[in-house]
C-alpha cells in the first residue's frame, strides 16, 4: 500500500515544479546591483508588487554556488516567511523579539528592516539551529543590534536592552576585565571558600573565532555558567550579541536577570513586537517531507512513527495545552 505521506509529498513536487521560486535581496540593492545578480545568475528577476525587496525565480536556478550568494547579496528566503514578517509592520526603533528563530531567515530580514536603529533579541531551544543562525548574521552583516539567546521562548523573560549601545544598559565605571579572562572570571565569581557570589564582570566585544586560549576560557566560563544556572535558576545561554546590541559593557548579572511577567516595567520596557515562528509558515515541511520518496517511506516510519517519538509528542501537546489554558 502506498503511504499517505507519499501522496502529498508527490503533489508537492508538482506543484513546486508549476510555480516559481522567491528570494529576497538586501533592501539596499540599487538597479545595478539588481543587473549584476541578473547576469550572475543568468535569469531576470521579477519584483514582488506585495512584498518589497521579494524577487521570483526560476525553481530550477540553483543560487547556492552563485557569486551574488556567496557576497550575501541574496538570501534563500520563500515569499511566505516574507509575509510573515511583514505582517509585523517593523518601524525602525521598534524592539523585537523572536521566540523561534533558528535558521534564521526571517532574522536576517528583521534586522535588515531594523537598519541602524531598535534591537532584535532572538531565541532558540536548539542550539544547533541557534548557530546556524548566528552564521547567517555575521555573514549578511546584519547582528550589530542582535542577542541570540539558547532558551526556551516559553518562558523566556528577559527585556529589551532598549538604550543599545547608547542607552541605560548598565555602564562600566572602571576599568573591568573582559570575559575571555578566565583567570579574572574565577576571581570574581568565588570567594576563598568557592562560594559562588553574584557576577560583577562584564561582556567584552563578541569574537568571532577563537584562539586556542580563548576556547579554554570559554569552556572554563561556560562550567561557571551551568554552575550560575544550578544555583540561580538561569535558563537561558547568550551564544552571540552585537557590538550595538547594549551587550558590551554590562555586568553578566544584570543580562541575565529576568522579570516577572506581571511587573509594570513589562507593559512599559518590554518588546514592541514579537514573532513566534514555532510552526513552518512555508511549504519547507513538505520539501523535506518529498525526500522520502527517495530514501523510502519506511526510513520515514521509523525516524517519526517510533514510539519513543510518538510518546515525545503526546507529553509536548500535554504541556502546551496546560500552557494555553
Ligand atoms: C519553523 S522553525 C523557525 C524558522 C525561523 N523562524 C526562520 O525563519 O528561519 C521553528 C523553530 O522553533 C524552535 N522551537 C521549538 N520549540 C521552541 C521553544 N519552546 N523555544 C524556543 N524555540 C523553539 C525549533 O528549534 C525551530 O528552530
Amino acid at each position: 500500500m502506498r503511504h499517505p505521506m507519499a501522496c502529498d509529498a508527490a503533489l508537492y513536487s508538482q506543484c513546486r515544479r508549476a510555480n516559481l521560486d522567491f528570494r529576497r535581496l538586501k533592501p539596499q540593492a540599487g538597479v545595478e546591483e539588481i543587473e549584476e545578480i541578473e547576469k550572475d545568475l543568468g535569469v531576470n528577476l521579477s519584483a514582488l508588487s506585495w512584498l518589497p525587496g521579494f524577487y521570483s525565480i526560476p525553481p530550477e536556478v540553483q543560487i547556492a554556488g552563485s557569486k551574488s550568494y556567496q557576497e550575501g547579496k541574496i538570501y534563500g528566503m520563500d515569499a511566505a516567511s516574507g509575509a510573515a514578517v511583514a505582517a509585523l509592520e517593523i518601524s525602525p526603533g521598534d524592539h523585537v523579539l523572536d521566540l523561534c528563530a533558528a535558521p534564521g531567515a526571517k532574522l536576517c530580514m528583521l534586522a535588515d528592516l531594523l537598519k541602524d536603529s531598535g534591537s532584535l533579541t532572538a531565541t532558540d531551544i536548539s542550539a544547533h539551529r541557534l548557530a546556524a543562525s548566528r552564521t547567517m548574521l555575521i555573514k549578511y552583516d546584519l547582528g550589530n543590534r542582535c542577542r541570540l539567546f539558547l532558551a526556551d521562548g516559553t518562558t523566556f523573560s528577559l527585556l529589551p536592552l532598549r538604550g543599545g549601545v547608547d542607552g541605560n544598559a548598565t555602564k562600566v565605571e572602571e576599568e573591568k576585565p573582559a570575559l575571555d579572562n578566565p583567570d579574572e572570571i574565577t576571581k570574581r565569581r568565588y570567594d576563598p571558600t568557592g562560594t559562588l557570589y553574584v557576577d560583577s564582570t562584564v561582556y567584552g566585544e563578541w569574537k568571532g573565532t577563537k584562539t586556542a586560549k580563548e576556547k579554554k576560557a570559554a569552556k572554563r566560563l561556560k562550567y561557571m555558567e551551568d554552575a550560575l544556572d544550578r544555583v540561580g535558576g538561569r535558563e537561558s545561554e547568550l551564544i552571540f550579541y552585537g557590538k550595538a546590541s547594549g551587550i558590551v559593557g554590562m555586568k553578566v548579572a544584570d543580562v541575565f536577570r529576568s522579570h516577572s511577567l506581571l511587573e509594570d516595567e513589562v507593559s512599559h520596557n518590554g518588546y514592541d513586537k514579537v514573532l513566534v515562528d514555532a510552526e513552518c509558515t512555508h511549504d519547507g515541511s513538505l520539501k523535506h517531507i518529498s525526500k522520502y520518496e527517495q530514501w523510502g517511506w519506511d526510513t520515514f516510519e521509523r525516524r517519526f512513527f517510533n514510539a519513543g517519538r510518538m510518546s515525545s509528542i503526546t507529553s509536548l501537546q500535554v504541556n502546551e495545552q496546560q500552557l494555553v489554558l
